[in-house]
């Protein structure tokens, strides 16, 4: 019984669908890159698009230049070994700064199909079943060219080589790096490595070798950061009084993803506070409305010809003349 059978069904239900979607029909695949297919990602749903980037023009500006014309304009030089897109490209920098979001709008903008992969989609394997799945990702990545083989937190499985590695895990990364050396043996394949890491010294040397085209996403400056808070505000029903250059400048340190996430809680804060107003208004008026039947109540005891012990003094200055003076009538 393979224990994997449901899961690797599962996948090969979803891979045959997207395949169909993406328009890439008659190809046979096996059951290792049916698993991997699974990552694959339409560019054709992928809701990234550079408008969607603030303050890194200079890195998508050059990211056009290097990685995109080459895919896009490949009809114009067809033969020649040197115009290419990279065959690796890294994005590092802290966490939150984006890496991810470029990643996918070149996906958009290149047209190509975009293979998602978390480094545990290969590591958390049964032994034997890591190497099937490495060779599935470069041959899945060939047939269905052009490709972006993107791999989020790259260092987490191709980090400096040392004699404590795993004899599999070992064998996995040299497994990796010829594949990714035979997408050279083809002038015309298109199959590109890109990774993001937050730690790029942790990564092998020998991998920092195959990713020519390095590009540092750090973390935002003034300028960026105020681009960046435009943009997310974007739509949204803003004070007056709001100076988004006074914010940016508040904000040293921030990452996008921080300036985001500063912004919805200023937003839930908004709707909070509205609701908190609400409820307080709420409770007021069912004071109010309970005061009033109160003193209704206290009225018809009156008006009935009672005179109470204690009256509240409330109830006297709130009843009518006409109402005081039956009172002090029936009183006297
Ligand atoms: N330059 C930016 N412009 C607009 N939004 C941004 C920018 N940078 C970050 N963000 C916001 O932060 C979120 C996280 O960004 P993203 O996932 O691309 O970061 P990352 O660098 O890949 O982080 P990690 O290293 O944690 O994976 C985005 O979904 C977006 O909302």
């Amino acid at each position: 019984m393979d224990p994997t059978s449901k899961q690797k069904n599962q996948a090969k239900r979803r891979a045959e669908e997207l395949m169909r979607r993406i328009g890439v029909e008659g190809v046979k695949l096996t059951e290792y890159e049916m698993n991997i297919a699974s990552h694959l990602v339409d560019p054709q749903t992928i809701k990234v698009s550079w408008r969607d980037i603030a303050g890194l023009d200079e890195i998508i500006n050059e990211l056009q230049d290097t990685v995109i014309l080459p895919f896009q304009k490949r009809h114009l030089l067809p033969d020649s070994k040197l115009f290419q897109p990279p065959k690796g490209v890294l994005l590092f920098g802290p966490p939150g700064c984006g890496k991810t979001m470029i990643a996918k709008a070149t996906a958009k903008a290149s047209g190509c199909k975009f293979i998602n992969l978390q480094a545990s989609t290969l590591t958390d394997m049964w032994y034997g079943e890591s190497q099937k799945l490495t060779a599935a990702v470069f041959s899945l990545a060939v047939k269905i060219q052009p490709c972006i083989i993107f791999i989020d937190e790259i260092e987490s499985f191709l980090r400096n080589r040392s004699s404590l590695d795993h004899e599999a895990t070992a064998m996995m990364k040299a497994q990796f790096m010829s594949l990714w050396d035979g997408l050279d043996t083809s002038p015309t394949t298109q199959v590109m490595v890109m990774g993001a890491t937050n730690r790029p010294q942790d990564l092998d040397p020998a991998i920092l070798r195959r990713m020519p085209a390095t590009f540092h996403v750090g973390l935002p400056n003034t300028r960026q950061r105020q681009d960046i808070l435009q943009l997310i505000l974007a739509g949204e029903n803003l004070s007056n009084a709001i100076n988004l250059e006074e914010i940016a400048e508040k904000t040293e340190g921030y990452s996008g993803s921080d300036l985001r996430e500063l912004c919805r809680d200023a937003a839930m804060y908004r709707v909070r506070d509205y609701v908190r107003k609400e409820h307080m208004r709420q409770i007021a008026q069912q004071l109010q409305d309970y005061q009033e039947e109160e003193r209704d109540s206290w009225l018809h005891f009156i008006l009935d010809g009672n005179v109470p012990v204690t009256l509240p003094m409330t109830v006297l200055v709130c009843t009518n003349p006409f109402t005081t003076e039956r009172f002090e009538n029936s009183h006297q």
